[in-house]
């Protein structure tokens, strides 16, 4: 790989699950140093104290938020954060000639007034929010490499808008006919504490949420209109299934050429992905799992016709805190730094 100087970076809410990958990816990356890590109440501990398994290699304590010492220390931050606090510190930091990575979804929209609505919050940062990039690599490779801020999607909308892309950007699809079906592992919530996360709620049930109203909503449909090349409004429907990680968006939308077959939407998706290292498109007859993805960066797609309904059924898995989070912003990274974009990241993970 070469003689790379270390890049000095910090994560700021290193302690959460987000925080954590963070941690964990960036200890095996060739090219940085992890140099701080920033929390709110887990602020004075050590990591070893929040994660004993990770004890042997990150003798860091995580530090109170003081963003002139991590504007001091570090070239490149993660804000692993609650949504609403990035935009609060990333002027500061960019201004301090630091590179930001955001991991929620404070820098995703180009309109903040959408953002308000669905988010809230008094945004003054209207300028820094102007430079910010959306940070799908498969999509925006070339903005990435450019970028000082990058807004990373979360897992539902990386998973979602990577099934959809091929077939919305060609004009494939009759774009108001998508219905995304997915399903979460419980770890998409975070690690904070909430009821219906307890064991005795989550396990042996299957559970809808935000059905018509969650908050990615607004977040698919951007992207999806800029890849339309119009306005475009999608059915997105979430749900919590009993395990911990992964995550599989189920995709349906009416193909507007009838004659279209399996193995053309095959040839299509990898031309499409040709350049895509982490993405995966599966033979013909074959559909992905989660625990393939599970511990890596890669997302799996399998594609299927229903000649009955003209319609295209586009299945695509990954790890919410891989590639749906920490693994994606290390992805983009990647890119900022001019380095490979496989960089420190997994592609194989521990299935079977
Ligand atoms: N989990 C997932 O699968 C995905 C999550 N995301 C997004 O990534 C971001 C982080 O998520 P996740 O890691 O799951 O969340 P967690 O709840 O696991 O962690 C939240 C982190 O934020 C810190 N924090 C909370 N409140 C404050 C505050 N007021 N000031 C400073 N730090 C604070 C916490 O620090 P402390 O413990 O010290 O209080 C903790 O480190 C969120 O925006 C989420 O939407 C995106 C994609 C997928
Ligand atoms: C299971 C679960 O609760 N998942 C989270 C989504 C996690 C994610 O996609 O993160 P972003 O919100 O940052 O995009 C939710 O539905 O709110």
């Amino acid at each position: 790989m070469g003689d790379l100087g270390r890049l000095p970076v910090g994560i700021i809410g290193a302690s959460g699950y987000g925080g954590v990958q963070l941690v964990r990816l960036l200890m095996d990356h060739p090219g940085v140093e992890v140099v701080y890590l920033g929390g709110d109440s887990s602020a004075g501990k050590a990591y070893s104290e929040l994660y004993p398994h990770l004890g042997h290699c990150v003798d860091l304590t995580i530090e109170p938020i003081d963003l002139d010492l991590v504007a001091s220390r570090c070239q490149a931050v993660f804000l692993s954060l609650p949504n609403g606090l990035a935009y609060q510190m990333a002027p500061t930091l960019l201004a301090k000639g630091c590179k930001v990575l955001d991991l929620s979804a404070d820098y995703r929209f180009k309109n903040l007034e959408t953002y308000k609505v669905w988010y809230g919050g008094d945004r003054q940062d209207q300028e820094t929010s102007a430079l910010a990039v959306y940070g799908l690599p498969e999509l925006y490779r070339d903005r990435i490499a450019e970028a000082q801020l990058v807004g990373c999607p979360g897992c539902y909308v990386t998973t979602s808008l990577l099934a959809l892309a091929p077939l919305l950007k060609q004009g494939l699809i009759v774009p108001e006919t998508a219905i995304i079906d997915a399903k979460s592992g419980t770890s998409g919530a975070g690690r904070t504490a909430k009821t219906n996360l307890l064991l005795s709620e989550a396990d042996n049930s299957l559970a809808p949420y935000g059905v018509a109203r969650h908050r990615h909503i607004p977040e698919i449909e951007q992207i999806c209109s800029d890849l339309a090349g119009h306005e475009v409004m999608v059915q997105f429907t979430p749900h919590l299934i009993p395990m911990v990680r992964g995550l599989l968006a189920t995709v349906y939308a009416t193909l507007r050429d009838p004659g279209l077959v399996r193995e053309d939407l095959i040839t299509i998706y990898s031309a499409f992905y040709r350049a895509s290292p982490f993405i995966r498109i599966l033979p013909a007859g074959t559909y992905p799992q989660t625990k393939w993805a599970c511990g890596t960066n890669v997302c799996y797609i399998g594609v299927e016709v229903d000649p009955r309904t003209d319609r295209a059924i586009i299945m695509s898995v990954t790890d919410n805190l891989i590639k749906g989070q920490a693994g994606q912003a290390i992805q983009c990274l990647n890119l900022m730094m001019g380095w490979e974009e496989t960089l420190g990241l997994p592609q194989l993970g521990f299935y079977p």
